[in-house]
Protein backbone atom coordinates (compact mmCIF):
# COMPACT_ATOMS: atom_id res chain seq x y z
CA UNK A 1 0.00 0.00 0.00
CA UNK A 2 1.53 3.64 -1.01
CA UNK A 3 1.08 6.24 1.96
CA UNK A 4 0.26 9.40 -0.61
CA UNK A 5 0.94 13.06 2.09
CA UNK A 6 -1.27 16.12 0.14
CA UNK A 7 0.22 19.22 1.57
CA UNK A 8 -1.19 22.69 1.14
CA UNK A 9 -5.07 22.97 0.55
CA UNK A 10 -4.52 20.81 -2.88
CA UNK A 11 -8.11 20.23 -4.48
CA UNK A 12 -10.07 17.58 -3.17
CA UNK A 13 -12.10 16.67 -6.86
CA UNK A 14 -8.31 16.94 -8.27
CA UNK A 15 -7.13 14.27 -5.54
CA UNK A 16 -10.14 12.09 -6.04
CA UNK A 17 -8.19 9.97 -8.44
CA UNK A 18 -5.44 8.87 -5.26
CA UNK A 19 -8.46 8.62 -3.32
CA UNK A 20 -10.47 5.57 -5.60
CA UNK A 21 -6.81 3.98 -5.67
CA UNK A 22 -6.86 0.45 -4.29
CA UNK A 23 -3.38 0.50 -3.47
CA UNK A 24 -3.15 4.03 -2.19
CA UNK A 25 -3.90 5.51 1.30
CA UNK A 26 -4.04 9.38 1.04
CA UNK A 27 -3.16 11.57 4.79
CA UNK A 28 -4.21 15.50 3.89
CA UNK A 29 -2.01 18.16 6.02
CA UNK A 30 -1.61 21.79 6.20
CA UNK A 31 0.58 24.38 7.82
CA UNK A 32 3.32 21.96 8.86
CA UNK A 33 6.47 23.30 10.27
CA UNK A 34 10.03 21.96 8.88
CA UNK A 35 10.48 19.90 11.69
CA UNK A 36 6.93 18.50 12.19
CA UNK A 37 7.23 17.70 8.21
CA UNK A 38 10.50 15.99 9.25
CA UNK A 39 8.50 14.00 11.58
CA UNK A 40 6.68 12.15 9.96
CA UNK A 41 7.89 12.23 6.19
CA UNK A 42 9.58 8.65 6.47
CA UNK A 43 6.27 7.05 6.33
CA UNK A 44 5.15 8.36 2.95
CA UNK A 45 6.16 7.47 -0.65
CA UNK A 46 4.77 10.37 -2.13
CA UNK A 47 4.05 14.04 -0.98
CA UNK A 48 2.11 16.50 -2.88
CA UNK A 49 2.15 20.60 -2.60
CA UNK A 50 1.61 23.64 -3.85
CA UNK A 51 3.89 26.77 -2.94
CA UNK A 52 3.46 27.12 0.78
CA UNK A 53 5.42 23.97 1.91
CA UNK A 54 9.50 24.64 1.10
CA UNK A 55 10.67 20.56 0.73
CA UNK A 56 13.99 21.33 1.94
CA UNK A 57 17.22 19.30 1.81
CA UNK A 58 16.23 18.24 5.44
CA UNK A 59 13.15 17.04 4.72
CA UNK A 60 14.19 14.88 1.51
CA UNK A 61 17.12 13.48 4.26
CA UNK A 62 14.70 12.43 6.27
CA UNK A 63 12.55 10.79 3.56
CA UNK A 64 13.64 7.27 3.36
CA UNK A 65 10.65 6.16 1.41
CA UNK A 66 9.64 9.01 -0.25
CA UNK A 67 9.43 7.99 -4.47
CA UNK A 68 8.00 11.83 -5.81
CA UNK A 69 7.14 14.90 -4.87
CA UNK A 70 4.16 16.43 -6.86
CA UNK A 71 3.72 19.83 -7.23
CA UNK A 72 0.24 20.97 -7.81
CA UNK A 73 1.41 23.94 -10.28
CA UNK A 74 4.44 25.09 -12.17
CA UNK A 75 7.22 26.47 -10.22
CA UNK A 76 9.00 24.15 -8.59
CA UNK A 77 11.47 26.82 -6.75
CA UNK A 78 9.66 25.94 -3.46
CA UNK A 79 11.61 22.53 -3.65
CA UNK A 80 15.43 21.53 -3.29
CA UNK A 81 15.72 19.94 -6.76
CA UNK A 82 19.26 19.12 -6.26
CA UNK A 83 18.92 17.12 -3.14
CA UNK A 84 15.65 15.24 -4.41
CA UNK A 85 17.81 14.09 -8.20
CA UNK A 86 20.90 12.90 -5.42
CA UNK A 87 18.17 10.82 -3.73
CA UNK A 88 16.81 9.94 -6.53
CA UNK A 89 13.22 11.24 -5.63
CA UNK A 90 11.12 12.22 -8.81
CA UNK A 91 10.12 15.84 -8.70
CA UNK A 92 6.63 16.34 -11.38
CA UNK A 93 4.74 19.49 -11.45
CA UNK A 94 1.76 20.46 -13.52
CA UNK A 95 2.56 22.97 -16.31
CA UNK A 96 -0.43 23.78 -18.22
CA UNK A 97 -3.40 22.94 -15.52
CA UNK A 98 -3.18 26.80 -14.40
CA UNK A 99 -1.73 28.41 -17.52
CA UNK A 100 -4.84 30.83 -17.97
CA UNK A 101 -5.73 31.51 -14.81
CA UNK A 102 -2.84 33.39 -14.54
CA UNK A 103 -2.84 35.12 -18.08
CA UNK A 104 -6.79 36.21 -16.97
CA UNK A 105 -5.20 37.39 -13.41
CA UNK A 106 -2.09 39.39 -15.44
CA UNK A 107 -5.29 40.66 -17.51
CA UNK A 108 -7.33 41.37 -14.45
CA UNK A 109 -4.26 43.43 -12.94
CA UNK A 110 -3.52 45.12 -16.42
CA UNK A 111 -7.01 46.70 -16.28
CA UNK A 112 -6.39 47.18 -12.64
CA UNK A 113 -4.10 49.00 -12.43
CA UNK A 114 -5.11 51.10 -15.47
CA UNK A 115 -8.09 52.19 -13.99
CA UNK A 116 -7.44 52.27 -10.16
CA UNK A 117 -10.06 49.56 -9.90
CA UNK A 118 -9.16 48.64 -6.03
CA UNK A 119 -8.16 52.07 -5.17
CA UNK A 120 -11.61 53.33 -6.50
CA UNK A 121 -13.47 50.68 -4.49
CA UNK A 122 -11.34 51.46 -1.28
CA UNK A 123 -12.56 54.98 -1.61
CA UNK A 124 -16.10 53.87 -2.55
CA UNK A 125 -16.80 51.96 0.02
CA UNK A 126 -15.31 53.80 2.57
CA UNK A 127 -17.91 56.91 1.74
CA UNK A 128 -16.53 58.90 -0.24
CA UNK A 129 -17.60 60.06 -4.09
CA UNK A 130 -14.03 60.68 -6.08
CA UNK A 131 -14.41 60.96 -9.42
CA UNK A 132 -11.38 63.13 -10.45
CA UNK A 133 -8.68 60.87 -8.56
CA UNK A 134 -9.35 58.04 -10.78
CA UNK A 135 -8.86 59.05 -14.27
CA UNK A 136 -7.37 56.15 -15.98
CA UNK A 137 -5.94 55.67 -19.31
CA UNK A 138 -7.06 53.10 -22.00
CA UNK A 139 -5.60 49.75 -23.54
CA UNK A 140 -6.35 50.21 -26.91
CA UNK A 141 -3.05 51.67 -28.65
CA UNK A 142 -1.36 51.22 -26.11
CA UNK A 143 2.68 48.93 -26.47
CA UNK A 144 2.39 45.98 -24.13
CA UNK A 145 6.29 44.92 -23.13
CA UNK A 146 6.33 40.92 -22.60
CA UNK A 147 9.53 39.06 -20.91
CA UNK A 148 8.81 35.60 -21.38
CA UNK A 149 6.51 34.16 -24.28
CA UNK A 150 6.34 31.32 -22.75
CA UNK A 151 2.51 29.27 -21.89
CA UNK A 152 1.34 32.23 -20.01
CA UNK A 153 2.93 35.35 -21.47
CA UNK A 154 1.88 33.88 -25.18
CA UNK A 155 -1.68 33.98 -23.81
CA UNK A 156 -1.28 36.75 -22.64
CA UNK A 157 -0.08 38.61 -26.11
CA UNK A 158 -2.96 36.76 -27.74
CA UNK A 159 -5.62 38.85 -25.64
CA UNK A 160 -3.38 42.13 -25.48
CA UNK A 161 -3.77 42.18 -29.63
CA UNK A 162 -8.06 41.56 -29.30
CA UNK A 163 -7.86 44.06 -27.10
CA UNK A 164 -6.24 46.47 -29.54
CA UNK A 165 -2.55 46.65 -28.01
CA UNK A 166 -0.02 46.38 -29.53
CA UNK A 167 3.27 43.32 -28.70
CA UNK A 168 6.80 44.01 -28.30
CA UNK A 169 7.85 40.24 -26.37
CA UNK A 170 11.39 39.09 -25.42
CA UNK A 171 12.38 35.45 -24.60
CA UNK A 172 15.41 33.92 -25.88
CA UNK A 173 13.38 30.89 -27.67
CA UNK A 174 10.94 33.16 -29.28
CA UNK A 175 11.80 33.04 -33.34
CA UNK A 176 10.92 35.04 -35.47
CA UNK A 177 8.56 32.87 -37.26
CA UNK A 178 6.96 32.21 -34.37
CA UNK A 179 6.29 36.03 -33.09
CA UNK A 180 5.13 36.79 -36.30
CA UNK A 181 2.56 34.08 -36.18
CA UNK A 182 0.69 35.17 -33.19
CA UNK A 183 1.49 38.54 -34.21
CA UNK A 184 4.41 39.98 -31.55
CA UNK A 185 7.56 42.20 -32.23
CA UNK A 186 10.72 40.74 -30.99
CA UNK A 187 12.64 43.61 -29.06
CA UNK A 188 15.44 43.75 -26.37
CA UNK A 189 14.97 43.96 -22.60
CA UNK A 190 15.86 47.65 -22.96
CA UNK A 191 14.05 47.66 -26.28
CA UNK A 192 11.08 47.35 -24.41
CA UNK A 193 11.53 49.14 -21.46
CA UNK A 194 12.05 52.56 -23.84
CA UNK A 195 9.17 51.56 -25.65
CA UNK A 196 6.41 49.81 -23.59
CA UNK A 197 3.29 51.43 -21.71
CA UNK A 198 2.58 48.03 -19.79
CA UNK A 199 5.10 45.75 -19.10
CA UNK A 200 4.18 41.99 -17.40
CA UNK A 201 6.60 39.54 -16.70
CA UNK A 202 6.28 35.61 -17.44
CA UNK A 203 9.69 34.43 -16.83
CA UNK A 204 10.85 31.54 -14.17
CA UNK A 205 12.91 33.30 -11.47
CA UNK A 206 16.43 32.09 -12.52
CA UNK A 207 20.09 33.79 -12.07
CA UNK A 208 19.31 35.43 -15.65
CA UNK A 209 16.09 37.32 -14.95
CA UNK A 210 16.71 37.99 -11.28
CA UNK A 211 15.97 41.33 -11.74
CA UNK A 212 15.52 41.60 -15.38
CA UNK A 213 13.87 44.73 -14.46
CA UNK A 214 15.80 47.08 -12.36
CA UNK A 215 17.15 50.92 -12.09
CA UNK A 216 18.97 51.02 -15.22
CA UNK A 217 15.72 49.77 -17.51
CA UNK A 218 13.51 52.04 -15.16
CA UNK A 219 15.81 54.97 -16.32
CA UNK A 220 15.03 53.81 -19.51
CA UNK A 221 11.22 53.93 -19.01
CA UNK A 222 8.46 56.17 -20.68
CA UNK A 223 6.72 58.14 -17.89
CA UNK A 224 3.64 56.83 -16.85
CA UNK A 225 4.73 53.19 -17.87
CA UNK A 226 3.12 50.73 -15.51
CA UNK A 227 4.72 47.05 -14.07
CA UNK A 228 3.10 43.94 -13.71
CA UNK A 229 4.62 40.92 -12.19
CA UNK A 230 2.44 37.69 -11.57
CA UNK A 231 5.67 35.15 -12.17
CA UNK A 232 7.59 35.39 -9.32
CA UNK A 233 9.10 37.63 -6.68
CA UNK A 234 12.49 38.72 -7.65
CA UNK A 235 12.10 39.01 -11.47
CA UNK A 236 11.46 43.22 -10.71
CA UNK A 237 13.71 44.69 -8.83
CA UNK A 238 11.14 45.79 -6.00
CA UNK A 239 12.98 48.65 -4.17
CA UNK A 240 13.99 50.69 -7.54
CA UNK A 241 10.46 50.07 -8.35
CA UNK A 242 8.94 52.21 -5.29
CA UNK A 243 11.98 54.55 -6.28
CA UNK A 244 10.64 54.51 -9.97
CA UNK A 245 7.12 55.65 -8.63
CA UNK A 246 8.20 57.82 -6.14
CA UNK A 247 10.31 59.66 -9.06
CA UNK A 248 7.10 59.75 -11.67
CA UNK A 249 7.99 57.32 -13.98
CA UNK A 250 5.77 54.86 -13.37
CA UNK A 251 1.89 55.60 -12.95
CA UNK A 252 1.36 52.06 -11.14
CA UNK A 253 1.71 48.53 -10.52
CA UNK A 254 0.14 45.21 -9.73
CA UNK A 255 2.29 42.70 -8.25
CA UNK A 256 0.98 39.11 -7.05
CA UNK A 257 3.94 37.60 -6.18
CA UNK A 258 6.57 39.07 -3.89
CA UNK A 259 10.97 38.45 -3.20
CA UNK A 260 9.67 37.28 0.17
CA UNK A 261 5.57 35.91 0.48
CA UNK A 262 4.44 36.60 2.49
CA UNK A 263 5.94 40.37 1.98
CA UNK A 264 6.75 41.99 5.93
CA UNK A 265 3.90 43.99 7.73
CA UNK A 266 6.18 46.54 6.79
CA UNK A 267 7.31 46.46 3.02
CA UNK A 268 6.65 49.28 1.27
CA UNK A 269 4.20 47.92 -1.84
CA UNK A 270 1.86 47.34 1.09
CA UNK A 271 1.11 51.28 2.01
CA UNK A 272 1.67 52.61 -1.36
CA UNK A 273 -1.29 53.85 -3.18
CA UNK A 274 0.20 53.46 -6.83
CA UNK A 275 1.09 49.52 -5.99
CA UNK A 276 -1.90 46.73 -6.14
CA UNK A 277 -0.86 43.53 -4.74
CA UNK A 278 -2.62 39.75 -4.38
CA UNK A 279 -1.40 37.47 -2.09
CA UNK A 280 -0.32 35.17 -5.29
CA UNK A 281 -3.58 34.31 -6.59
CA UNK A 282 -2.33 33.94 -9.68
CA UNK A 283 -3.49 30.13 -10.16
CA UNK A 284 -6.09 30.04 -7.70
CA UNK A 285 -9.19 29.52 -9.44
CA UNK A 286 -11.49 26.34 -9.21
CA UNK A 287 -10.68 25.12 -12.65
CA UNK A 288 -7.10 25.51 -12.53
CA UNK A 289 -6.68 23.81 -8.80
CA UNK A 290 -8.74 21.15 -10.01
CA UNK A 291 -6.33 20.55 -13.59
CA UNK A 292 -3.41 20.96 -11.47
CA UNK A 293 -4.21 18.26 -8.65
CA UNK A 294 -5.65 15.63 -11.32
CA UNK A 295 -2.38 15.71 -13.64
CA UNK A 296 -0.07 15.38 -10.29
CA UNK A 297 -2.39 12.82 -8.85
CA UNK A 298 -2.14 10.94 -12.68
CA UNK A 299 1.56 11.43 -12.21
CA UNK A 300 2.27 10.19 -8.79
CA UNK A 301 -0.12 7.02 -9.76
CA UNK A 302 2.23 6.74 -12.62
CA UNK A 303 5.67 6.63 -10.33
CA UNK A 304 4.28 5.04 -7.56
CA UNK A 305 3.19 2.19 -9.80
CA UNK A 306 6.27 2.10 -11.87
CA UNK A 307 4.61 3.15 -15.00
CA UNK A 308 6.03 5.66 -17.56
CA UNK A 309 5.55 9.17 -16.51
CA UNK A 310 5.89 12.40 -18.73
CA UNK A 311 6.50 15.92 -16.48
CA UNK A 312 9.55 15.23 -14.32
CA UNK A 313 11.25 18.75 -13.36
CA UNK A 314 14.60 16.35 -12.51
CA UNK A 315 14.71 14.81 -16.01
CA UNK A 316 14.80 15.96 -19.09
CA UNK A 317 11.01 15.32 -21.20
CA UNK A 318 10.88 12.68 -23.43
CA UNK A 319 8.55 13.31 -26.52
CA UNK A 320 6.09 11.07 -26.56
CA UNK A 321 7.60 9.47 -30.78
CA UNK A 322 10.89 8.92 -29.00
CA UNK A 323 9.51 7.23 -25.74
CA UNK A 324 7.64 4.95 -28.01
CA UNK A 325 10.30 3.35 -29.86
CA UNK A 326 12.74 3.50 -26.66
CA UNK A 327 9.86 1.52 -24.22
CA UNK A 328 10.42 -1.59 -25.03
CA UNK A 329 14.49 -1.70 -24.71
CA UNK A 330 13.96 -0.29 -21.01
CA UNK A 331 13.90 -3.66 -19.11
CA UNK A 332 16.77 -5.08 -21.55
CA UNK A 333 18.50 -1.94 -20.99
CA UNK A 334 18.53 -2.33 -17.22
CA UNK A 335 19.54 -6.00 -17.73
CA UNK A 336 22.38 -5.32 -19.38
CA UNK A 337 24.00 -2.92 -16.99
CA UNK A 338 23.24 -5.23 -14.27
CA UNK A 339 25.02 -8.54 -15.94
CA UNK A 340 27.98 -6.56 -16.66
CA UNK A 341 27.83 -4.38 -13.37
CA UNK A 342 27.64 -8.21 -11.57
CA UNK A 343 30.35 -9.62 -13.64
CA UNK A 344 33.27 -7.08 -13.61
CA UNK A 345 35.56 -6.66 -10.72
CA UNK A 346 37.20 -3.46 -9.48
CA UNK A 347 35.69 0.44 -9.61
CA UNK A 348 34.18 1.06 -13.15
CA UNK A 349 35.90 3.88 -14.68
CA UNK A 350 33.50 4.16 -17.84
CA UNK A 351 30.54 2.44 -19.32
CA UNK A 352 30.47 2.87 -23.07
CA UNK A 353 26.83 2.20 -24.59
CA UNK A 354 26.31 1.44 -28.22
CA UNK A 355 23.35 1.43 -30.12
CA UNK A 356 23.23 0.11 -33.59
CA UNK A 357 20.17 -0.92 -36.06
CA UNK A 358 16.54 0.73 -35.50
CA UNK A 359 17.74 2.84 -31.99
CA UNK A 360 20.41 4.73 -34.15
CA UNK A 361 18.97 8.05 -35.24
CA UNK A 362 16.71 8.51 -31.80
CA UNK A 363 17.97 10.36 -28.61
CA UNK A 364 18.78 7.09 -26.93
CA UNK A 365 19.58 9.14 -23.20
CA UNK A 366 16.17 8.04 -21.26
CA UNK A 367 17.64 4.31 -22.53
CA UNK A 368 21.29 5.31 -21.15
CA UNK A 369 19.81 5.53 -17.96
CA UNK A 370 18.17 2.61 -17.56
CA UNK A 371 21.69 1.05 -18.46
CA UNK A 372 23.54 3.21 -15.82
CA UNK A 373 21.05 1.99 -12.94
CA UNK A 374 21.51 -1.18 -13.85
CA UNK A 375 25.23 -1.03 -13.40
CA UNK A 376 25.20 1.00 -10.92
CA UNK A 377 23.11 -0.91 -8.47
CA UNK A 378 25.12 -3.54 -7.53
CA UNK A 379 27.49 -1.53 -5.87
CA UNK A 380 24.92 1.45 -4.63
CA UNK A 381 21.71 1.48 -2.93
CA UNK A 382 18.89 3.71 -3.70
CA UNK A 383 19.76 4.04 -7.69
CA UNK A 384 17.32 4.97 -9.78
CA UNK A 385 16.68 6.28 -13.74
CA UNK A 386 16.45 10.14 -12.20
CA UNK A 387 19.64 9.74 -10.08
CA UNK A 388 21.93 6.90 -12.14
CA UNK A 389 23.35 10.18 -14.89
CA UNK A 390 23.97 12.24 -11.27
CA UNK A 391 26.03 9.26 -9.07
CA UNK A 392 28.03 7.99 -12.28
CA UNK A 393 29.58 11.62 -12.11
CA UNK A 394 29.66 12.16 -9.10
CA UNK A 395 32.15 8.85 -8.95
CA UNK A 396 33.79 9.61 -11.61
CA UNK A 397 32.61 7.34 -13.98
CA UNK A 398 32.59 8.40 -17.85
CA UNK A 399 29.64 7.62 -19.44
CA UNK A 400 30.26 7.00 -23.76
CA UNK A 401 27.17 6.86 -25.86
CA UNK A 402 28.57 5.42 -29.52
CA UNK A 403 25.88 5.04 -32.65
CA UNK A 404 26.64 3.04 -35.43
CA UNK A 405 23.45 2.31 -38.07
CA UNK A 406 24.85 -0.87 -39.08
CA UNK A 407 23.84 -4.16 -37.05
CA UNK A 408 25.45 -7.11 -38.64
CA UNK A 409 22.86 -9.40 -37.62
CA UNK A 410 20.48 -8.09 -35.54
CA UNK A 411 17.73 -5.44 -36.12
CA UNK A 412 18.82 -3.49 -32.72
CA UNK A 413 21.85 -4.00 -30.73
CA UNK A 414 22.86 -2.85 -27.67
CA UNK A 415 26.25 -3.43 -26.02
CA UNK A 416 27.49 -2.26 -23.23
CA UNK A 417 31.40 -2.36 -22.09
CA UNK A 418 32.51 -1.58 -18.58
CA UNK A 419 36.28 -0.40 -18.44
CA UNK A 420 37.98 -0.55 -14.65
CA UNK A 421 41.35 0.30 -14.21
CA UNK A 422 42.85 -2.70 -15.27
CA UNK A 423 40.00 -4.93 -17.35
CA UNK A 424 37.20 -4.70 -19.46
CA UNK A 425 34.33 -6.35 -20.31
CA UNK A 426 31.11 -6.23 -22.74
CA UNK A 427 27.64 -7.65 -23.04
CA UNK A 428 25.56 -7.02 -25.87
CA UNK A 429 21.47 -8.18 -26.26
CA UNK A 430 18.96 -7.35 -28.48
CA UNK A 431 15.07 -7.71 -28.55
CA UNK A 432 14.04 -10.61 -30.38
CA UNK A 433 10.61 -10.17 -31.95
CA UNK A 434 8.09 -13.52 -30.50
CA UNK A 435 10.81 -13.55 -27.72
CA UNK A 436 12.02 -10.72 -25.98
CA UNK A 437 15.08 -10.14 -24.48
CA UNK A 438 18.39 -12.04 -25.27
CA UNK A 439 22.35 -11.62 -24.11
CA UNK A 440 23.37 -12.68 -27.38
CA UNK A 441 27.39 -11.59 -26.74
CA UNK A 442 29.58 -11.79 -23.87
CA UNK A 443 33.19 -10.26 -24.26
CA UNK A 444 34.39 -11.93 -27.51
CA UNK A 445 31.56 -14.86 -27.35
CA UNK A 446 28.06 -15.07 -28.93
CA UNK A 447 25.70 -16.84 -26.75
CA UNK A 448 21.70 -16.54 -26.77
CA UNK A 449 20.03 -17.02 -23.35
CA UNK A 450 17.50 -14.98 -21.39
CA UNK A 451 18.59 -12.38 -19.14
CA UNK A 452 16.41 -13.37 -16.36
CA UNK A 453 16.58 -15.61 -12.92
CA UNK A 454 19.35 -17.03 -11.24
CA UNK A 455 22.69 -17.26 -13.95
CA UNK A 456 25.95 -18.76 -13.45
CA UNK A 457 28.66 -17.27 -15.74
CA UNK A 458 32.08 -19.63 -15.23
CA UNK A 459 35.16 -18.79 -17.23
CA UNK A 460 37.36 -21.50 -18.02
CA UNK A 461 39.56 -23.68 -20.46
CA UNK A 462 38.33 -25.73 -23.44
CA UNK A 463 38.70 -29.06 -22.00
CA UNK A 464 36.73 -32.62 -22.13
CA UNK A 465 34.98 -33.03 -19.35
CA UNK A 466 34.25 -30.17 -17.81
CA UNK A 467 30.72 -29.26 -18.32
CA UNK A 468 30.18 -32.82 -17.09
CA UNK A 469 32.04 -31.74 -13.60
CA UNK A 470 29.99 -28.72 -12.96
CA UNK A 471 26.81 -30.29 -14.10
CA UNK A 472 27.53 -32.70 -11.85
CA UNK A 473 29.14 -30.54 -8.88
CA UNK A 474 25.66 -28.68 -9.56
CA UNK A 475 23.69 -31.78 -9.22
CA UNK A 476 24.81 -33.29 -6.15
CA UNK A 477 24.09 -30.22 -4.35
CA UNK A 478 20.20 -30.49 -5.87
CA UNK A 479 20.81 -26.84 -8.15
CA UNK A 480 18.78 -28.07 -11.15
CA UNK A 481 20.10 -26.54 -14.43
CA UNK A 482 17.31 -24.63 -16.12
CA UNK A 483 19.53 -23.59 -19.39
CA UNK A 484 23.04 -24.16 -20.34
CA UNK A 485 25.32 -22.02 -23.36
CA UNK A 486 29.10 -22.55 -23.95
CA UNK A 487 30.74 -20.37 -26.25
CA UNK A 488 34.48 -20.47 -27.72
CA UNK A 489 36.24 -18.89 -30.10
CA UNK A 490 39.02 -21.88 -31.10
CA UNK A 491 39.33 -25.69 -29.53
CA UNK A 492 40.98 -25.72 -26.76
CA UNK A 493 41.19 -22.08 -26.21
CA UNK A 494 39.54 -20.15 -23.36
CA UNK A 495 35.66 -20.51 -23.11
CA UNK A 496 32.87 -19.09 -20.96
CA UNK A 497 29.72 -21.49 -19.37
CA UNK A 498 26.34 -19.77 -19.42
CA UNK A 499 23.59 -21.54 -17.00
CA UNK A 500 20.23 -20.60 -15.61
CA UNK A 501 19.42 -22.01 -12.62
CA UNK A 502 16.24 -22.93 -11.25
CA UNK A 503 17.46 -21.59 -7.70
CA UNK A 504 19.73 -19.31 -6.54
CA UNK A 505 23.71 -21.51 -6.04
CA UNK A 506 24.83 -21.51 -2.57
CA UNK A 507 27.95 -20.04 -1.27
CA UNK A 508 29.27 -23.31 0.02
CA UNK A 509 28.88 -24.75 -3.66
CA UNK A 510 29.87 -21.79 -5.21
CA UNK A 511 33.16 -22.11 -3.64
CA UNK A 512 33.26 -25.50 -4.37
CA UNK A 513 32.79 -24.51 -8.56
CA UNK A 514 35.60 -22.12 -7.68
CA UNK A 515 38.31 -25.03 -6.32
CA UNK A 516 37.87 -26.98 -9.40
CA UNK A 517 40.91 -26.32 -11.18
CA UNK A 518 39.97 -26.46 -14.24
CA UNK A 519 38.11 -23.51 -14.09
CA UNK A 520 39.44 -20.04 -14.39
CA UNK A 521 36.28 -18.02 -12.60
CA UNK A 522 32.94 -18.25 -11.47
CA UNK A 523 30.09 -15.01 -11.12
CA UNK A 524 26.89 -15.87 -10.04
CA UNK A 525 24.18 -13.55 -11.01
CA UNK A 526 20.59 -12.44 -10.46
CA UNK A 527 18.68 -10.57 -13.15
N1 LIG B 1 1.27 33.83 -9.83
C1 LIG B 1 1.05 32.55 -9.90
O1 LIG B 1 0.31 32.00 -9.11
C2 LIG B 1 1.67 31.75 -11.00
C3 LIG B 1 0.96 30.69 -11.56
C4 LIG B 1 1.55 29.96 -12.60
C5 LIG B 1 2.83 30.27 -13.01
N2 LIG B 1 3.50 31.27 -12.40
C6 LIG B 1 4.83 31.63 -12.85
O2 LIG B 1 4.73 32.25 -14.12
C7 LIG B 1 5.95 32.10 -14.83
C8 LIG B 1 5.68 31.64 -16.26
O3 LIG B 1 5.01 30.40 -16.26
P1 LIG B 1 4.77 29.63 -17.64
O4 LIG B 1 3.90 28.48 -17.33
O5 LIG B 1 4.41 30.56 -18.71
O6 LIG B 1 6.24 29.11 -17.88
P2 LIG B 1 6.91 28.72 -19.30
O7 LIG B 1 8.06 27.85 -18.96
O8 LIG B 1 5.89 28.22 -20.25
O9 LIG B 1 7.46 30.12 -19.85
C9 LIG B 1 8.55 30.79 -19.32
C10 LIG B 1 9.25 31.46 -20.46
O10 LIG B 1 10.28 32.28 -19.93
C11 LIG B 1 11.33 32.28 -20.87
N3 LIG B 1 12.58 32.74 -20.29
C12 LIG B 1 13.47 32.05 -19.54
N4 LIG B 1 14.52 32.84 -19.25
C13 LIG B 1 14.28 34.04 -19.82
C14 LIG B 1 15.00 35.25 -19.87
N5 LIG B 1 16.19 35.38 -19.29
N6 LIG B 1 14.47 36.29 -20.54
C15 LIG B 1 13.27 36.17 -21.16
N7 LIG B 1 12.54 35.04 -21.16
C16 LIG B 1 13.05 33.98 -20.49
C17 LIG B 1 11.39 30.84 -21.32
O11 LIG B 1 12.07 30.71 -22.55
C18 LIG B 1 9.93 30.49 -21.43
O12 LIG B 1 9.44 30.67 -22.74
C19 LIG B 1 6.77 31.14 -14.00
O13 LIG B 1 7.65 31.87 -13.19
C20 LIG B 1 5.75 30.48 -13.10
O14 LIG B 1 6.32 29.99 -11.92
C21 LIG B 1 2.95 32.03 -11.43
O1 LIG C 1 -1.03 28.50 -5.97
C1 LIG C 1 0.00 27.86 -6.16
O2 LIG C 1 0.12 26.68 -5.87
C2 LIG C 1 1.16 28.58 -6.87
C3 LIG C 1 0.96 28.55 -8.32
C4 LIG C 1 2.08 29.13 -9.14
O3 LIG C 1 2.91 29.95 -8.48
C5 LIG C 1 2.82 28.08 -9.89
O4 LIG C 1 4.02 28.17 -9.97
O5 LIG C 1 2.18 27.17 -10.43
Amino acid sequence: MYKVLVMDGISDLGIQLLNDAADVTVDKKAGLSEDELIAIIADYDALMVRSQTKVTERIMAAASKLKVVGRAGVGVDNINLEAATQRGIVVINAPDGNTIATCELTFAMMMSVARSIPQAYKKTVGGEWDRKTFVGVELRNKVLGILGMGRIGSEVAKRAKVFGMEVIGYDPFLTEERAEKIGVKLGTVNEISAKADFITVHTPLTNETRHIIARPQFELMKKGVRIINCARGGIIDEMALVEAIESGTVAGAAFDVYEQEPPQADHPFLNNPKIIVTPHLGASTVEAQENVAIDVSEEVLHILRDEPFKNAVNMPPVPATVMNKLQPYFTLGEKLGQFIGQTTEGAVKEIVVSYAGELTGVDTTPLTRYIVKGVLSNQLEGVNIVNAMHLAKSRDVNVVIQQSSASKTFTNLVSVKLKTKNDEHLVAGTLLSGYGERIVQIDQYPVDIAPNGNLLLISHNDKPGIIGKVGTLLGNNDVNIATMQVGRKVIGGSAIMLLTTDKQTPKEVLQQLKQLPELIDVNELSL
